[in-house]
């Protein structure tokens, strides 16, 4: 499969930037990324490409600085036939994932996504909590989120579940479709236009590759064919970058599925823009919305604009927003000791060379 540029998605500052490298050099987009390699879809089709030492190098420094599905790239093209990618283009937005155990440092799932498409199930009823969850991470990106409630021919009341969810989501746009009867598809469609980017959020179950699948016209999201290494071998792999045959891309990555937030809370203030108002108007800059007095937040659950579920489930995220920022910055002082601890033996050495 081979596709312009323009066709996997390229928009004007990734162009600006691609026009800006050596000409030997070959622009690309990142599918995936596996065993330390990248599939890069260029305009003669897919290659396999590992890391230039340049960027290995970067990598070492910071680990979000290797290649992520949705990457734009440029190649480099060896004598010896390796491929490696030299370079990436600056990210437009990205979603990062907070890393559970190990380093706190975020991982990057996938970047230069144009709208988040949060795909939620009719049936069983939607989890609102799970989908401003995911509306804080979606925010948080840089994309703009959307709402897609799949699975309408499965329910009587879809408009009514919709407004629910619609009440959860405000700033967000909430779509209803059903991937079996078609219906509501054209709005879906709409995402893509332009040959926009569109990442898939959603459970395991939700209807994303049947969404997909939809979208497209045929079964897409099976098992694809790519060459590995070069060499004529050939592995299925489940693809993550779908270029559509209508325009437009998808990107569906497992790692996109049950993700936990980063710590800005910046994401979470654009989810809950309504508890962010009422914070501002507490009578303590610091109020924790308990017992204080002059408690705007408060005042407005008593008074029922705010509902009790919606405020817990801010909590809940802002809580672990916290807990993240937190581990964030013991990372950044740690960091920041070794450094001193680099930094002070080198000057020793210095004024005492023989040591
Ligand atoms: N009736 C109905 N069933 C649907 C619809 N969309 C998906 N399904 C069914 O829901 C189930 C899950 O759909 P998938 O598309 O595989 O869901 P997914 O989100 O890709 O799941 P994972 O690949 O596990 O993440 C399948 O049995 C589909 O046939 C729909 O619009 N209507
Ligand atoms: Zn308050």
């Amino acid at each position: 499969m081979s596709a312009t540029l323009q066709a996997l998605g390229l928009d004007s500052s990734t162009a600006d930037y691609l026009s800006s490298v050596p000409a030997e050099l070959v622009p690309g987009r990142v599918a995936r990324v596996d065993k330390g390699m990248a599939t890069v879809l260029t305009e003669d089709g897919p290659v396999r490409a590992t890391w230039s030492s340049a960027l290995l190098a970067a990598m070492a420094h910071d680990p979000q600085a290797g290649p992520c599905t949705g990457d734009w790239a440029v190649l480099r093209y060896w004598p010896d036939d390796r491929i490696t990618v030299e370079s990436l283009a600056p990210r437009r937005t990205a979603i990062v994932r907070a890393e559970v155990g190990g380093s706190s440092r975020g991982q990057v799932l996938a970047a230069n996504v144009d709208v988040i498409a949060i795909v939620v199930g009719l049936v069983p009823e939607p989890n609102i909590v799970r989908i401003e969850r995911f509306l804080a991470l979606a925010w948080e990106s840089g994309a703009r989120p959307v709402v897609v409630l799949t699975k309408s021919d499965l329910v009587g009341d879809a408009d009514a579940l919709a407004e629910d969810v619609a009440r959860a989501a405000p700033g967000a746009d909430v779509l209803v479709c059903s991937a079996a009867t078609g219906q509501g598809l054209e709005s879906v469609q709409a995402l893509l236009d332009g040959d926009a980017t569109v990442a898939l959020l959603g459970s395991s179950g939700a209807g994303k590759s049947s969404l997909v699948n939809a979208l497209a016209g045929v079964e897409l999201l099976d098992v694809q064919d790519i060459r590995e290494d070069g060499k004529g071998r050939h592995t299925s792999v489940r693809r993550e970058l779908i270029v559509l045959p209508n325009g437009g891309v998808v990107i569906d990555t497992p790692g996109l599925r049950g993700i936990g937030l980063q710590e800005s809370g910046e994401g979470l203030a654009a989810a809950f823009p309504d508890i962010t108002a009422l914070a501002e108007q507490c009578k303590f800059k610091d109020c924790a919305h308990d017992t204080e007095p002059g408690c705007a937040v408060r005042a407005a659950l008593e008074d029922g604009t705010l509902p009790i579920r919606r405020f817990e489930s801010w909590t809940k995220l802002q809580r672990e927003a916290a807990f993240m920022a937190r581990r964030n910055n013991l990372r950044l002082r740690a960091e920041a000791k070794k450094q001193w601890a680099r930094q002070s033996k080198a000057y020793r050495r210095d004024v005492n060379p023989r040591q």
